[in-house]
């Protein structure tokens, strides 16, 4: 199994692209195969979710294209399955995206529950109460959720919790059902509007994207489009939380600061200096660290997909913080792991209470998720010696090329398969 090994200490420095948002990306890549033309996707991440989304696509029919290394053509005309439940898909979250995709478009689909990350129960009934409303039938069996409706019709749907995943799926199926609707306590993140816009690039008639209130008006067909994803907020977040663990001074490029800005702030009030330029920000390091409170909200707030990487930086600064997450009840995997590195972080219910230390040691760690994985690499890259990462394969379905992305700041990290590579490593970092 692949592993990161990484020499520690390095400040980071210099200037690093971020990619299409991963979040963005696998509503918009749902969304093409509705088209009744060639769709092109730009700025799509090469990561392993995208890929799973992708060959699932070949697999019931549709054409997909790689032109180039981001961008994709898809035709998802040739389509002739809506039964999804191969291996890959039943690993990530996003597949419950083809269940509004696949309705929309043939009015039915036959979806394996969706996995992602295990960071929570996860339940999706928010996603079928918006489908029921849109005039489906239902119902999960052996695994799978099957959806089907003769005919689909507007509704005025009210979210019971903001959810991300049912904003977006009732948005694919209503933009080609009947007449409108209305989806009242909608999520309201960046990749909403990004999926939003391309449905209306493609001829969807979707109002109120990024609002807590989206109105949608069903259009009988959608056509083709060329459209650009946005950066990745969290990509661009562990970034500069990378560039204050390690005290470092790095340029984050090809970014939309307005989208960071929960994540700037909590740099600014720990003493990191922020610079935001139009497509870029610059983060500095500053030697001593305050600590400060944070806790994860729906967009606009702090995202929870930047928690455990929050919570390494506020782990090497001075005095005591608290992380609370309020969105899963489960992310708080990696603080054992921290604890071997030497942090100093008691879990209470959704709280993490941390008491700085002046420094970190490396270890032998495992990443349980995705983000905590990446957060684990950032503690590694702060703490003295050499650490390695353990299941590194949740990491990659969500940063593209992160170890070179980081050898290019300076980074000491290598990706090994085998004990000689991790040999060789040692030998060569001393
Ligand atoms: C592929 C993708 O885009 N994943 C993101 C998406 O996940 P995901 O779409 O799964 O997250 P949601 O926004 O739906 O979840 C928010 C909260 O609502 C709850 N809930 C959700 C749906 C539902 O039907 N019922 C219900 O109770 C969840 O358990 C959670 O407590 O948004 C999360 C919150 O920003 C991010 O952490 C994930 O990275
Ligand atoms: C939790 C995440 O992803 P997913 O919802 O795909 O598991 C994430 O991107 O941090």
């Amino acid at each position: 199994m692949e592993q990161y090994i990484i020499k520690g200490g390095m400040p980071l420095c210099g200037d690093v692209s971020i990619g299409g948002a991963k979040n963005a990306a696998l509503g918009i890549l749902a969304a093409a195969i509705m088209a009744d033309e060639t769709v092109t996707i730009e700025n799509v991440p090469n990561v392993r979710d995208t890929r799973a989304l992708l060959q699932t696509f070949e697999g019931i029919g549709a054409k997909v294209k790689y032109v180039y290394n981001n961008s994709v053509q898809i035709n998802g005309q040739s389509i002739n399955d809506v039964i999804v439940d191969n291996d890959s898909i039943k690993k990530i979250r996003a597949s419950y995206y083809l269940l509004g995709a696949l309705l929309g478009k043939y009015r039915r689909a036959e979806v394996a529950l969706p996995g992602g990350c295990n960071i929570g129960s996860r339940p999706i009934d928010q996603h079928i109460k918006g489908f029921r409303a849109l005039g489906a039938n239902v119902e999960i069996k052996g695994g799978m959720v099957i959806a089907e409706a003769k005919e689909l019709k507007g509704s005025h749907i009210y979210l019971d919790v903001v959810s991300v995943g049912a904003t977006i799926n009732i948005m694919l199926a209503a933009c080609m059902a009947e007449g409108n609707t209305i989806i009242e306590n909608s999520a309201k993140e960046p990749h909403i509007v990004d999926v939003a816009n391309f449905l209306n690039s493609m001829g969807a008639n979707i109002k109120g994207a990024g609002t807590d209130v989206i109105r949608i008006k069903g259009v009988k067909h959608l056509s083709g489009t060329t459209y650009s994803i946005i950066p990745d907020q969290i990509e661009a977040g562990t970034f500069m939380f990378a560039a204050a663990a390690t005290k470092g001074d790095v340029t984050i490029r090809n970014v939309i600061p307005k989208h960071l800005e929960s994540i700037s702030a909590k740099l600014i009030e720990i003493g990191c200096e922020v610079t935001e330029y139009d497509d870029a920000v610059r983060v500095v390091g500053h030697p001593n660290l305050r600590s400060t409170n944070v806790k994860t909200l729906p967009y606009p707030g702090f995202p929870t997909d930047m928690q455990p990487q929050m919570a390494v930086v506020l782990a090497l600064a001075n005095g005591s913080s608290m992380v609370t997450e309020s969105i899963f009840e489960n992310r708080f995997k990696y603080v054992d792991e921290l604890t071997r590195m030497g942090a100093r972080i008691k879990v209470e219910g959704n709280t993490a209470y941390i008491e700085g230390v002046p420094g970190l040691t490396g270890a032998q760690v495992a990443s349980p998720d995705l983000r905590a994985g990446a957060a684990l690499v950032i503690a590694a890259l702060a703490a003295d010696g050499i650490s390695i990462i353990d299941d590194i394969q949740y990491i990659q379905r969500g940063y593209e090329d992160f170890e070179i992305k980081l050898r290019s700041l300076g980074a000491l990290i290598e990706k090994v398969d085998s004990d000689r590579e991790i040999q060789k490593f040692k030998l060569r970092v001393g």
